[in-house]
């Protein structure tokens, strides 16, 4: 196994272990409540983890959006802080930053990743337009909806099957998009949406050939890519791990490399910057810049600082830095797999291959009796919950929401519980205590009961549903 590669639990002689890049200068307690405690809070929350108060959580695997560790030099940063309303220092170090490890021309920065997709659905979809991408993503497709365009999912079957172990099961089906631009004319796309990693499905890659054959074909009718590059640094790893041709490549030339191949990009800043908020638009092409630079002002704020604050742009061109670094992207998708790998010995059904922020519980298998309509992954987030106070969320049915046009609940393939790991924040003991508690809810699946939904909001459900527990 050569350096690059994370060394295993599984390699117990001559082994040589990597460990994080930094070590912990400033720490906040948390605590642990009783069961009856746990009970009481996951029963107030109407069984929706997003409802638990936060000081009732033991280990928060909620997500890793926001909740990373900033490191001593984005904290000092913070006192650099240029809070002017026009022209802030700190936008065009952001600016600069952008450009040089994303490559892209033209930067508008955004509170977060939503603020970012609201701007590119409303300059570049016509209502009417489809929007294939490589699966949905909930905040994503909203958007695209409420600017008049349709999603349709054009990623590789493969990644609908968790136990599938095809390296990039985040890959775009070429066929699929292909047949899609012909059936509906290429007049018709809007532009592709691609995500690296994908999140709904599991935090999956997508490789180099892929993009570079999507570059291909959308060249060929003259169609756009957009990227969403929320956790593009931790799908580089990946394929300097996996595709031929990169393993003496960095990171950060991989992420170069693959963005050359999109013609603009959204952030939510939040995940793979490094930082507690923000989010940025980059663009290549004037038309869609010029048009994304005039709406920003109506709604997030100057085309200099989006919403947000002078320091939070500081700390978010460090946080670029820092975040593209080999042994950073390393350590973080390590300890994600030290998770999954311990889960997996112990035969708890996750989705295949471990992907890059989080592990996903299959819960359509590990709940096998509960069908889908009483909210399987749902039950399983809040058991574990009821269990050891850990904090994981729904991706199922909740989460896929109705069909606009029947009024149906959309029913996913994949009915998944993530437990979504922090950057910088848990330590490998903290994944023990996880890996135990699931062990412990799978031991008693048989037992376990589904949920009825009884509030259900209009806008992204999962947020705010409240459930209870059928008898
Ligand atoms: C893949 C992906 N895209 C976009 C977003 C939207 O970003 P934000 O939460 O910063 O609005 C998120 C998280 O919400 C995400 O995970
Ligand atoms: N993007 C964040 C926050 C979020 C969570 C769920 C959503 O469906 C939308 C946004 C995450 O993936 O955790």
């Amino acid at each position: 196994m050569s350096e690059k590669h994370v060394v295993t639990m599984g390699q117990q002689f001559g082994r040589r272990s990597w460990a994080e890049p930094w070590k912990i200068k400033m720490v906040e307690p948390i605590k642990t409540m009783s069961a009856e405690e746990r009970q009481k809070a996951i029963e107030g929350a109407g069984y929706n983890t997003f409802l638990l108060r936060s000081e009732d959580v033991y280990i928060d695997l909620l997500t890793d959006s926001g909740t990373s560790a900033m490191s001593d030099r984005q904290w000092a940063a913070l006192m650099l802080g240029d809070e002017a309303y026009a022209g802030s220092r700190n936008f065009y170090d952001l600016e600069e930053a952008i450009r040089s490890y994303y490559g892209y021309k033209y930067v508008v920065p955004t509170h977060q990743g939503r603020g970012a997709e609201h701007l590119i659905s409303q300059v570049a979809i016509e209502p009417g337009q489809l929007v294939p991408g490589n699966m949905y993503f909930t905040t994503t497709k909203l958007h695209q909806e409420l600017a008049g365009g349709k999603f349709v999912d054009v990623i590789i079957d493969e990644a609908h099957d968790p136990a599938s172990q095809h390296p990039f099961k985040g890959n775009v089906d070429l066929d699929k998009l292909e047949a899609l631009i012909q059936r509906a004319g290429p007049e018709k796309i809007a532009y592709v949406s691609v995500a690296g990693t994908v999140n709904m499905a599991g935090g999956q890659p997508i490789s180099m050939e892929n993009i570079k054959a999507v570059r291909a074909l959308t060249d060929k009718y003259g169609i756009r890519v957009y990227l969403d590059a929320t956790r593009m640094m931790e799908n580089a790893y990946f394929i300097q791990e996996r595709e031929p041709g990169y393993q003496d490549k960095s990171v950060a030339e991989i992420l170069k490399e693959f963005c050359s191949y999109t013609d603009g990009a959204w952030m939510s800043a939040k995940k793979d910057n490094l930082v507690n908020i923000g989010g940025w638009l980059a663009l290549n092409h004037e038309d869609h810049f010029e048009a994304a630079r005039n709406l920003v002002v109506v709604y997030e704020g100057l085309h200099t600082y989006g919403g947000m604050a002078g320091r939070d742009m500081a700390a978010l061109a460090i946080g670029i830095q820092e975040a593209v670094q080999d042994d950073y992207v390393r350590a973080r998708v390590g300890q994600v797999r030290y998770l999954g790998e311990l889960l997996t010995d112990w035969g708890i059904p996750i989705v295949q291959p471990i992907g890059g922020h989080a592990i996903f519980l299959d819960a359509r298998k590990i709940y096998e009796h509960i069908p889908q309509d009483q909210f399987p992954a749902q039950a399983l987030a809040a058991h574990i919950y009821a269990d050891s106070g850990v904090r994981g969320m729904e991706r199922g049915v909740v989460s896929a929401g109705r069909n606009p046009e029947t009024g149906e609940h959309n029913y996913p393939k994949l009915e998944l519980v993530r437990l979504t790991i922090p950057r910088r924040v848990y330590t490998q003991a903290h994944m023990d205590v996880v890996a135990e508690s699931v062990k412990a809810v799978y031991d008693r699946r048989k037992e376990a009961k589904g949920l009825k939904m009884v509030y259900e909001p209009k806008y992204l459900r999962f947020f705010q549903a409240r459930f209870e527990p059928l008898a």
